[in-house]
């Protein structure tokens, strides 16, 4: 049985398989430039961050209708109830598909027709997390928000993504001030491959509830000793900033000197479809790499539950805390 979780950093976009991307092309009558699924799992080999977004942006092409969306984030949901996840609390980047002429609503209903399910389907409670891009400009953010107003009940909170270095996080003190003013809860991708700066920057000018990464934190120990007294959660992706080359090796990981240094982490996928593996995954991963014990994978699990926004509902809060201190572990993980 795998290890109970809550999964907090996850791009929808980033679930696309290449199975399912053919599928989608097929229905669509769009055109890949891929011959084949294994054609297309070559082109994974990321020198950076942005050579993995840029196709993580050409493959979006296929995704036209709700179905598309339905059909991507209900794979995902599956996948991510096999190993374990309880809760999934789902970005997605709407300035991606209204470039391409696919409109907020087919993106948001689409995804919600998966996610209305997923309880009952998959056993997984879910959140829908609206990111924008940060290299797009603060204007294309704000307008952005309003092409979400008429789906705020859907969604529980902002998040900030794409190419980080050069797009500090202040850039989007207005949207963020005005998503705050619409009760929706706020994260950023930070330290990443961006310098530690840009985290304190999202929390004092962003006022984020939690990081995205922040693995970069390491490199200013009063940043850290912050991050701990105000218990500010990091959703660090193992095996994502080894795709990415954020870390040389898993071996390499900073994850057990954050731990040890009391920082709240916990262990997400990413984009599991291109970075080898979804949350069960990174757990065996980083178990087997880093010899983190029972406890250390416990509290990891326990941490991704605290830090979910379960606020509206401790009480599903505290029965998923449960099964993390009951669980047994075994060989495996996942
Ligand atoms: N790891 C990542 N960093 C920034 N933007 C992203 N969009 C999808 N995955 C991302
Ligand atoms: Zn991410």
């Amino acid at each position: 049985m795998p290890l109970p979780a809550a999964e907090l950093h996850l791009h929808v976009e980033g679930t696309l398989e290449p199975e399912l991307a053919f599928e989608l092309a097929a229905r669509n009558g769009v055109r890949l430039p891929y011959a084949d699924t294994d054609e297309l799992r070559e082109a994974y080999r990321f020198e950076d961050l942005q050579s993995f977004l840029n196709l993580y942006y050409e493959l979006m092409a296929v995704l036209r209708t709700e179905q598309d969306f339905a059909d991507l984030a209900d794979a995902y949901l599956a996948r991510a109830a096999a190993q374990g996840v309880r809760h999934a609390e789902i970005f997605f980047d709407p300035q991606a598909h209204l470039a391409r002429g696919v409109a907020m609503g087919t993106v948001v209903e689409g995804l919600w027709r998966a996610l209305a399910s997923s309880e009952r389907r998959h056993g997984v409670s879910t959140r829908l997390i609206m990111c924008f891009l940060r290299d797009e400009s603060a204007e294309s953010a704000l307008a952005t928000l309003e092409a979400a107003r008429p789906y705020l009940d859907r969604i529980t909170g902002v998040g900030l993504d794409s190419a980080e270095v050069g797009h500090p996080p202040a850039k989007f003190r207005e949207v963020y001030e005005a998503a705050a003013a619409l009760g929706l809860h706020r994260v950023a991708h930070a330290g990443e491959e961006g310098p530690p700066e840009y985290i304190t920057e999202a929390l004092d000018v962003l006022g984020v509830e939690r990081v995205d990464h922040g693995l970069r934190c390491m490199e200013d120990p009063a940043l850290v000793e912050r991050l701990v007294r105000e218990r500010v959660p990091l959703t660090l992706c193992p095996l994502s900033n080894v795709r990415l080359r954020t870390v040389d090796t898993l071996a390499d990981h900073p994850l057990p000197a954050m731990l040890d240094a009391g920082l709240l982490c916990t262990v997400n996928s990413d984009d599991p479809a291109y970075f080898g593996g979804y949350v069960g995954d990174n757990f065996t991963a980083v178990r087997a790499a880093l010899g983190l014990t029972e406890d250390r994978l416990r509290e990891l699990a326990r941490n991704s539950f605290l830090a979910a926004f379960l606020d509206d509902d401790e009480e599903r809060r505290a029965r998923y805390l449960a099964e993390v201190e009951a669980y047994e572990f075994g060989d495996t993980v996942a």
